[in-house]
């Protein structure tokens, strides 16, 4: 299975397309609508949010609800495009609105500068419309499509805020993927502690106010995955590092650890490892310090993700950059930006998490038919469970 997404924050659209998940797949368009409204969702998010509604259009590989084994080709709208079609425009570049439009005080943190020099663009726009956060609205999509045929095959995973700043907003270790979303899904910020949630908005609105940003940690949970997922025999087939590279590829990541991660180095080893339990369902492990991965494979226990999300680099009170002409001191371009998005990121990190799963389920059963792939994976549970 392999994805590929396309567009411009400003551009008309953003086009994804997905191809190897097998034919039969039924696709719910309405559940990858709700995912993207709860990205677009979150205290802290800018103004741009008022301007979109994203929905999914489906224009190519599905019929009658459906998948039909083809590539499955999305579509989301940007509705801001229409204030930005000359800035845009992908012919004619000889507006004065364009020109008003240049970008020539890279950001602090932003892509801004570095993609400027590599690919030679002296106008940094070039950079910033596909370097922005918009993008992940498409992945979004891609993910949530990847989360209907995980949960069709028992699997089911869930994004949720841990951490905003140094304030713990979740500081219990929930493996209930059903019970994670009945409380996060109760406030606007995906946390665990309602109790914690005014807090939470105090501190974004206060940052907000002082034209600062704020990062923190998101937890990703993914349960019934079966065991043997991901491989020790290689390192490139090792499955905890594909999912750390899938992580560490959305905006703004900046560390990425699986089960207690960084906290596990200041334990002994008898406080870390999982013992073996044989029940009669078959392996599993008393505890799950290590997020479900042994070897690199899946070990039949939730799989735990942690990311580290840095602040948002555009702030209201720039920072110090230079411009890029004049190589004279200034302060970093600001048009508009979100004060936080961890609770965005939160759905994003799940739906990447979900493509990189559906990725090595597709991998390792290689199936056309999702009737056949739903048999293969019943047949494989039962031989691990007679183990
Ligand atoms: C959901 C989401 C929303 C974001 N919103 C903004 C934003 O409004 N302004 C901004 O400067 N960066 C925002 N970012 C972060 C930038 O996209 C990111 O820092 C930038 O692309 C540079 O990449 P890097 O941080 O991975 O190095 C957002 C990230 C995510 C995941
Ligand atoms: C558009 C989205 O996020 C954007 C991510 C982003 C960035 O630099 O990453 C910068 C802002 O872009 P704009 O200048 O268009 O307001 C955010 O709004 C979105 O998440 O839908």
């Amino acid at each position: 299975m392999i994805y590929l997404t396309a567009g411009e924050s400003h551009g008309p659209q953003l086009t994804g397309i997905i191809e190897g998940l097998p034919a039969g797949l039924h696709i719910d368009v309405g559940a990858i609508n709700d995912n993207l409204a709860k990205r677009q969702g979150g205290y802290g998010r800018g103004n741009r949010q008022q301007i979109e509604h994203d929905t999914v259009q489906v224009v190519g590989g599905m019929r009658h609800g459906y998948t039909l084994g083809s590539p499955l080709a999305l579509v989301v709208k940007n509705r801001d495009h229409a204030h930005w079609s000359e800035v845009m425009d992908p012919l004619e570049n000889d507006s004065e609105n364009a020109q008003l439009r240049q970008l020539k005080h890279p950001r602090p943190g932003h892509a801004d500068l570095v993609g400027g020099m590599k690919y030679g663009h002296r106008d940094l726009r070039n950079v910033l419309e596909r370097s922005s956060a918009r993008e992940t609205a498409i992945r979004v999509a891609l993910g949530s499509v990847c989360q209907q045929f995980l949960e069709q095959l028992g699997i089911k995973v869930v994004g949720y805020v841990k951490q905003l700043g140094p304030l713990v907003l979740s500081s219990e270790d929930l493996l209930d993927v059903d019970r994670i979303r009945r409380e996060v899904e109760a406030n606007d910020m995906r946390v665990l502690d309602q109790d914690k949630v005014d807090e939470a908005h105090a501190q974004i609105l206060k940052t907000k106010k002082e034209g600062d940003t704020l990062g923190g940690i998101v937890r990703i949970v993914a349960e019934g995955m079966p065991a043997g997922l991901g491989s020790y025999i290689s390192w490139d087939t090792k499955l905890d590092a594909k999912l750390a590279f899938a992580v560490m590829g959305v905006n703004a990541i900046k560390g990425v650890s699986i089960g207690d991660g960084f906290e596990a180095t200041t334990r002994p080893g008898s406080m870390v490892m999982d013992e073996i339990l044989h029940e009669d369902a078959g392996w599993t492990r008393r505890t799950d310090h290590l997020g479900g991965f042994e070897g690199g494979m899946t070990n039949g226990m939730p799989v735990i993700v942690n990311a580290a999300m840095k602040p948002i680099p555009t702030l209201y009170k720039p920072l110090e950059t230079a411009d890029i002409e004049t190589k004279e001191r200034s302060k970093a371009s600001v048009e508009r930006s979100d004060t936080t998005a961890l609770t965005a990121c939160s759905i994003v990190l799940q739906s990447v998490v979900c493509l990189e799963l559906a990725k090595a389920v597709c991998d390792e059963f290689q199936s056309s038919s999702m009737e056949r792939l739903k048999k293969q994976i019943a047949e494989y549970r039962e031989e691990l469970a007679r183990y």
